[in-house]
């Protein structure tokens, strides 16, 4: 299946798809590949299109795989269960982020208020995943491990904020920023790898910081977040 120009909530749609698959076909693993080349996005810059700018100075390039499976078998030692996937699309946020191919190109629209889209509807977001899976996650620093998509610096920080987390929480994100950038639908998986070897370099119980439970999200144009609930598996 070829998914394009889904936008940079396309990792979690892949992953949220891949699982559905997996768990429909026995036997079946799946894998997923994201890959992002945002040249067809690069312009001169405009004074009249500011959002434009501000995506070729935060898009990177990348591309990650991961492979999807529904039940162990023989040698596999898989990473991540994702319990619960789920796609919303945020009311009132139509131009939040506008993609549009058009003969120029692809051409960008962030509103300097998308972050505070995603601030505004976060908590409720995490409340839904956390009590439809009945996990108890009393305290989001302690008890949860976040993969959240590295959109932006001021995505991360409102998000942060919003939720009261720790600086360390969002680290591995933030590293996946700093060095790639905001690489749309790849970045995803790419934060899970980072997460990964961290936690391993750490001598941690899981791949999620050493916690069971996490979240992943990516936000992408609608505004349309994909939410999945993780469990970590033990490192073995
Ligand atoms: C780009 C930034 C790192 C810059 O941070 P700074 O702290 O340096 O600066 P800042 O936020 O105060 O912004 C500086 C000035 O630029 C303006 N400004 C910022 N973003 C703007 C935008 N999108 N459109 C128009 N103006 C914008 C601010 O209003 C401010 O104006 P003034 O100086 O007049 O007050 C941050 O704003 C950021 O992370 N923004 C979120 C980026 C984003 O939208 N990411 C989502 C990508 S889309 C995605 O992930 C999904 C997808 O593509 O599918």
């Amino acid at each position: 299946m070829l998914y394009y120009q889904a936008g940079c909530h396309g990792g979690g749609m892949a992953l949220r798809l891949a699982k559905d698959l997996a768990e429909n076909n026995p036997g079946a693993r799946v894998l997923v590949v994201c890959s992002e080349v945002i040249t067809m996005a690069l312009r001169g810059p405009s004074e009249t299109h500011v959002g434009n700018l501000v995506g070729q100075a935060i898009f990177g390039d990348a591309a990650s795989a991961a492979i999807v499976g529904a039940e162990i078998s023989g040698h596999e030692r898989p990473l991540f269960e994702m319990v619960s996937a789920s796609q919303d699309i945020l009311p009132g946020t139509e131009d939040g982020v506008v993609v549009k191919l058009s003969e120029e190109g692809i051409v960008y629209t962030l509103h300097n208020e998308m972050p505070l889209h995603i601030a505004n509807n976060i908590e409720r977001l995490v409340k839904d995943a956390l009590e439809q899976a009945g996990v108890m996650a009393k305290d989001w620093n302690e008890d949860v491990f976040w993969a959240v998509h590295p959109g932006g610096r001021k995505i991360l920080d409102m998000v942060e904020t919003r939720l009261g987390l720790e600086k360390a929480k969002l680290e591995a994100a933030r590293e996946v920023m700093r060095r790639h950038g905001n690489t749309l639908s790849s970045c995803n998986i790419v934060v899970l790898e980072e997460m990964r070897q961290r936690s391993v370099e750490r001598s941690m119980a899981t791949a999620g910081e050493g916690l069971e439970w996490g979240l992943l999200f990516a936000f992408g144009p609608g505004i349309t977040v994909e939410t999945i609930l993780l469990r970590a598996l033990p490192i073995s």
